[in-house]
């Protein structure tokens, strides 16, 4: 077999171990065997450069140690939600839609409690990660982000598309730091949000590709090609990338609220921190029409549930 089929099988092969392994949790083969074919493809990688593939494990791997962050302008800028702490707060914000959109069709979905994440992907290639920053210039975490193993590096279309999403610290991935932590005689993060924080800025990548983050993306940053936010999703499914599978469509304020109230119910099964449920106008030529006030967009609303007393 040619070196270049060689490369590309190795590194189909690796990726789909590494995809059992840490999304699926259930991996097909032993850990000695996935060493074997990642040292046999970083061999052939280092004797052929020019044959690695974009999508090759190796990327996510090889410590690379930043010397700071550089500044990233976003090229559409990232917009924060009005919140809302109240069914009422919820009601006024379902009048004003109704002011322009005479029976609008909600999609409600978690709010995960991590790190805001912008993606930039040229020709279906992960070309740039950032953080949300002021929402305008953010910083560059893009080898950061290449150790989290649920972000694909290559999408499976080669498109130009710019998403937003979350960075997370699953629960038990959390509480593995800070045991670890403790041992150390470290001082232990807060909480997961904190924790993916704190990760996403160390400049030591070695360290973000061991704490185990993990990402949901939400939202098309570039113009969509898709008529609504729930085809959307779907369509980020297809591409590769993760994205939250608890959402559903309400018409009116009583199905919002039994959503909330159903969220509010298994919050704590969970395996992730949420703050809360967005409530988003599902057809984006809808979204369009309502735009945007001077600090949020119209078309959206973020129910918080009351912050949870700490632990005592
Ligand atoms: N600041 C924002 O615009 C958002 C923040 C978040 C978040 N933390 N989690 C989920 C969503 C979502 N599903 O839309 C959004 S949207």
């Amino acid at each position: 077999m040619n070196v270049e089929l060689q490369i590309k099988t190795l590194t189909e092969q690796l990726n789909q171990y590494a995809k059992e392994y840490y999304t699926l949790d259930n991996p097909s083969v032993e850990d000695a065997e996935y060493d074997r074919l990642y040292r046999e493809l970083a061999k052939l990688e280092s004797e052929n450069p020019n044959l690695i593939r974009a999508d090759s494990p190796t990327h996510r791997t090889g410590d690379v140690v930043l010397s700071g962050f550089e500044k990233y302008t976003h090229e559409y800028q990232l917009y924060s939600l009005q919140d809302a702490f109240s069914r009422e707060e919820v009601e006024a914000f379902d009048a004003r839609v109704r002011k322009e959109i005479a029976a609008p069709e909600y999609i409600c979905e978690l709010k995960i409690d991590g790190l805001s994440l912008s993606l930039v992907y040229v020709n279906g290639v992960l070309q740039t990660a950032a953080t949300r920053g002021d929402g305008s210039i953010g910083e560059n975490i893009t080898e950061q982000v290449k150790r989290i193993k649920d972000v694909p590096l290559v999408l499976s279309e080669p498109i130009d598309i710019v998403v937003r999403g979350e960075a997370y610290l699953p629960r038990k991935n959390f509480q593995k730091l800070n045991a670890a932590r403790e041992e150390e005689g470290l001082p232990s993060f807060a909480n997961p949000r904190n924790a993916a924080a704190g990760t996403l800025r160390q400049l030591d990548t070695k360290v973000v590709a061991k704490r185990g983050l993990a990402t949901f993306l939400y939202q098309e940053a570039s113009p969509a090609t898709n008529a609504t936010q729930a085809e959307v999703l779907t369509y980020f499914e297809k591409l590769g990338l993760v994205v939250n599978d608890q959402r559903v469509f309400a018409t009116n304020m009583t199905e919002i609220w039994d959503f909330i109230q159903k969220v509010a119910t298994m919050r704590d099964d969970l395996a992730y921190d949420i703050d809360g449920v967005v409530i988003k106008v599902n057809d984006l030529s809808q979204q369009d029409e309502l735009g945007f006030t001077v600090k949020f967009p119209k078309w959206a609303i973020a129910y918080k549930f009351p912050a949870e007393l700490a632990e005592t």
